[in-house]
């Protein structure tokens, strides 16, 4: 059946879980706009600065599942992505970036082209670093197939991919994308593994499963409960997997967290003769603080389609498929279901108490012991580590690439692809970076109750670096900043205010609401300031 490209394109990005477009155009990019708008098979949405596109696609790809999708024109706005770009790859995002680029006769041209860099393909080069697969759609002969490699490898390898779109080809003739089949499935070497790795669990003393993204990603977050549940196994998460398998009827011990974590956990973890890591990135954001260094040759590590066990290494070998292998090899459950671990959580102060994240933790708590809970889009600053108070709620932040920026955007994207209203926490200075995009939020349906800890400071350096000048960031008064983009601001000193703030602003739709909290210099979470305290313990020589 044929249609123009960019019909072919929304329908197999469509068929891939895409439910939204997020851009900028650009003149690169106006064929492209306009052939989206023509065909309306995917709405598109506009923010006002790419970060805020690559952060909002994002977001709608890790809540959703399936691709997220970023369209910017060529040069100034396909390279204003890779920050977000590298955000998805570290965090294993599938997110598509639809880039517009000069038609073949500029390129003939001769001439050096407006937006370009070092060379016409400069571009190109930049996004081989950045993504799992791209294509240049630059024949109708060879885009179907392209089309269909580079989408099917963001989802089967969870990264991102880049489609440049020469200016002269959206509106040309083309035929339907090809079904490509799955990569092939060695079912011995898959029947081999599963068998050593059950091995290896049956004869351990304290089996622990550690889960991660990657979980979340492929989407076998109901598979690996009901794992865990035959195999009569507690689960903890990594900080990025944090919010998996709430709920699911396993012993949940909660997010591990090193020394900056609870005891308990962090004993059960470190301590076990075969943890298994299942889904999760090996990396400093989720192991820097461990207490001892867990000693990964006797753990089972699953990741990036590969099982490493002892000595050995199985390659090829889908997360998905390796689980559903493990399942038919344990079908009886344990006679009586675990019950959650019940998790500490911040006491509210008085109410004339003043701020702390502690207290903004507990009273968003509060909130959602009341009305239910709300899907979360965190920052990086100290308002990660505040996240680490919430009750277990779906939670997206960038837990591992730790980009500053995040939260606001990502908020918008989570809202657009799934509906529900989200929570943001979000500091001072990351707010200063995207926050604006809350003015794009009436024109996309969008109402979020956004938590901003504003310590007016990059506090989080600082307790790295006190001696430092550069990190006070001045008073800011977003609050009185809220109205001027079409939401409602509040001024939050204490408690007994954030409290009411809170219920006033649950209780309005239809306007983001900006909880403008303010906190004196200094005053951390209970989980930074534990995470301070073990970086500078795990640096002290001897
Ligand atoms: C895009 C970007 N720029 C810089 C940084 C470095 C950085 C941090 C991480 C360590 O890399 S934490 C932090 C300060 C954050 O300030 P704010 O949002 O006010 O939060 P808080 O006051 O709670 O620290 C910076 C600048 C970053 N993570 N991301
Ligand atoms: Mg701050």
């Amino acid at each position: 059946m044929w249609s123009n490209l960019t019909e072919q394109l929304l329908h197999a990005l469509k068929a891939r879980g895409a439910t939204e477009i997020f851009g900028i155009p650009g003149d690169f990019a106006l064929p492209l706009f306009r052939a989206i708008e023509r065909a309306a098979i995917l709405p598109l949405y506009t923010l006002s600065h790419e970060p805020g596109l690559g952060f909002a696609a994002d977001a709608a790809a890790r809540v959703r599942g399936g691709l997220g999708v970023a369209a910017v024109t060529y040069g100034a706005g396909a390279l204003n992505m890779v920050n977000p770009v590298a955000n998805a790859y570290a965090e294993r995002v599938p997110l598509v970036v639809l880039s517009g680029a000069p038609a073949a006769h500029e390129v003939a041209s001769g001439l050096l082209l407006h937006h370009q860099v070092k060379a016409l393909d400069s571009q190109w080069r930049i996004f081989e670093e950045l993504t799992v697969d791209r294509a240049r759609l630059d024949d109708p002969v060879t885009a179907p197939a392209l089309i269909a490699r580079v989408l099917d490898s963001a989802l089967r390898r969870a990264g991102p991919v880049y489609l440049e779109i020469p200016r002269d080809m959206p509106e040309r003739a083309c035929a339907a994308p090809p079904e490509l089949p799955p990569p092939p499935l060695d079912r011995e070497r898959l029947a081999a593994c599963a068998d050593e790795l059950l091995a290896r669990l049956r004869a351990a003393r304290h089996p622990l499963l550690l889960v991660g993204v990657e979980i979340r990603r492929y989407g076998i977050e109901a598979q690996v409960a009901e794992l865990a549940r035959r195999l009569n196994i507690p689960v903890a998460t990594t900080l990025m997997g944090r919010g998996l398998l709430v709920d699911s009827g396993v012993q949940h011990l909660g997010t591990y967290l090193g020394l900056a974590g609870d005891p308990e956990l962090t004993e059960a973890v470190e301590g076990s003769d075969a943890l298994l890591l299942l889904g999760a990135i090996i990396c400093d954001s989720n192991f820097a603080v461990s207490r001892k260094r867990i000693d990964f040759r006797h753990a089972i590590r699953v990741w990036q389609g590969e099982v490493e066990m002892g000595h050995h290494v199985y390659r090829e070998l889908p997360i998905k498929e390796l689980v559903e292998a493990l399942l038919l090899r344990v079908m009886t459950r344990p006679p009586q279901p675990f019950i959650e671990t019940a998790r500490a959580t911040p006491e509210l102060p008085a109410p004339d108490a003043p701020l702390t994240p502690a207290a903004i933790a507990a009273a968003a708590n509060a909130l959602m012991q009341k009305h239910g809970a709300l899907p979360v889009a965190c920052d990086m600053g100290d308002c990660l580590f505040t996240a680490m108070d919430l009750t277990p709620t779906d939670l997206i932040a960038p837990g591992y690439y730790a980009t500053m920026g995040y939260g606001v955007p990502a908020a918008l994207g989570l809202q657009v692809a799934t509906g529900r209203r989200p929570l943001v926490l979000v500091g001072d200075g990351a707010f200063q970076m995207t926050g604006w995009e809350l003015g794009n939020a009436r024109a996309m349906g969008c109402d979020p109750i956004v938590l901003l800890l504003n310590n007016a400071s990059w506090e989080m350096l600082r307790t790295f670096e006190p001696e430092g000048r550069y990190n006070g960031r001045g008073a800011w008064d977003f609050a009185a900043m809220a109205a001027g983009m079409g939401g409602r601001g509040y001024e939050v000193h204490t408690v007994g205010q954030l409290v009411e703030a809170l219920a006033c602003a649950q209780a309005e739709r239809g306007r983001f609401q900006l909880l403008d909290l303010r906190l004196a210099p200094g005053v951390l979470s209970p989980t930074l300031q534990r995470f301070v305290g073990a970086v500078k313990r795990l640096s002290m020589p001897g």
